[in-house]
């Protein structure tokens, strides 16, 4: 049992953000869940009201995992396991629109998984099968919120842009041009290697989940312009940083009106709370007892 049960809201960081200088950090914890240990320590930090909360660095704090090498399931049981209810992810994004620019910030609302079935993507397997619904992979009432600080983004000309649909490729090599226009013509807006199946267990997992991508590249689609490279990708994540780390704090405020303080219902967030309570399909006594007790440490009592 950790000491900290009551972080209700993590950031996760992607590529080029590795801390949230904005937050200040006051410990750092390492839980061991039934799938390993997440992808860094977990970095506690005080919000100006005197919560909690975490973040952790998707690839690790020197970025040594590649995005198919992430311990997701991990990620998101140390996160459940602390409190979280609530997780902001950032990501960086190739656009697939020429409206979309690099720097842009852009909350989607729809996934296509282009990703090729080598990562664990669920916590019920061996014995414990369940289905989650994922037709709205993520939360609305966190996107309003997010969104509603769209004004706030420093920088020429730089927009936010929302509801839009996000390509989740393996990697890590980029795309073929021709792969490029194939996800255009298929309705993708940006493109990552990164959302699954995170998405996915943090559904699993009850916590409601947005991701905030920032687009750094036009990847490989546009014939005026050299293929996506990861100097053009790093180069724009750093001029990123700083609206991201801005991003972060300026939600914070309306995220613990709503979670600690009540003072705001976020329906969507409410509802998730013992969504998974019946999820499972397997017949109670044909569940698999070593599969219940590892769903256990992200589900008490529900199996
Ligand atoms: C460094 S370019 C490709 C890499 O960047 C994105 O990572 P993240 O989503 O964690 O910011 C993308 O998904 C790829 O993993
Ligand atoms: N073009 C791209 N494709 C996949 N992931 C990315 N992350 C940043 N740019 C990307």
């Amino acid at each position: 049992m950790s000491k900290y049960t009551d972080v209700k809201i993590a950031f996760i960081g992607g590529s080029g953000l590795y801390r949230l200088d904005t937050l200040k950090p006051v410990d750092e914890i390492e839980p061991e869940t039934p799938w390993g240990k997440p992808s860094a320590k977990i970095v506690i930090c005080e919000t100006a009201s005197g919560n909690h909360v975490a973040f952790l660095a998707r690839h690790g704090t020197g970025h040594h995992l590649n995005p198919s090498e992430v311990p997701a399931r991990a990620n998101i049981a140390a996160l459940k396991s602390i409190g979280v209810e609530v997780i902001i992810a950032f990501s960086a994004v190739g656009s697939l629109r020429e409206e979309i620019k690099p720097r842009d910030f852009i909350l989607p609302s729809q996934i296509i998984d282009r990703t090729k079935g080598i990562r664990p993507s669920t916590f019920f397997e061996k014995g414990c099968a369940a289905h989650i619904a994922f037709g709205e992979p993520f939360n609305k009432d966190l996107a309003d919120i997010i969104y509603s600080q769209k004004n706030t983004l420093q920088g020429e000309n730089v927009e936010m842009h929302r509801d839009k649909c996000l390509i989740c490729m393996e990697g890590p090599a980029f795309s073929t041009r021709a792969e490029s226009n194939m996800y255009r013509m298929v309705g993708g807006d940006i493109i990552n290697m990164s959302v699954l199946p995170e998405a996915k267990l943090a559904m699993e997992a009850e916590i409601a989940y947005q991701m905030i991508c920032m687009a750094t590249d036009y990847d490989s689609w546009r014939v005026s312009e050299e293929v996506v490279t990861v100097e053009t990708v790093v180069a724009n994540l750093n001029a990123n940083t700083s609206n991201a780390n801005q991003l972060a704090v300026n939600i914070l405020p309306a995220l613990e009106e709503a979670l600690y303080e009540n003072k705001v219902e976020l329906p969507r967030v409410k509802a998730l709370k013992g969504s998974m309570r019946f999820a499972s399909i397997t017949a109670k006594e044909a569940r698999n007892l070593e599969a219940v007790r590892k769903i256990e440490y992200i589900l008490p009592g529900y199996f």
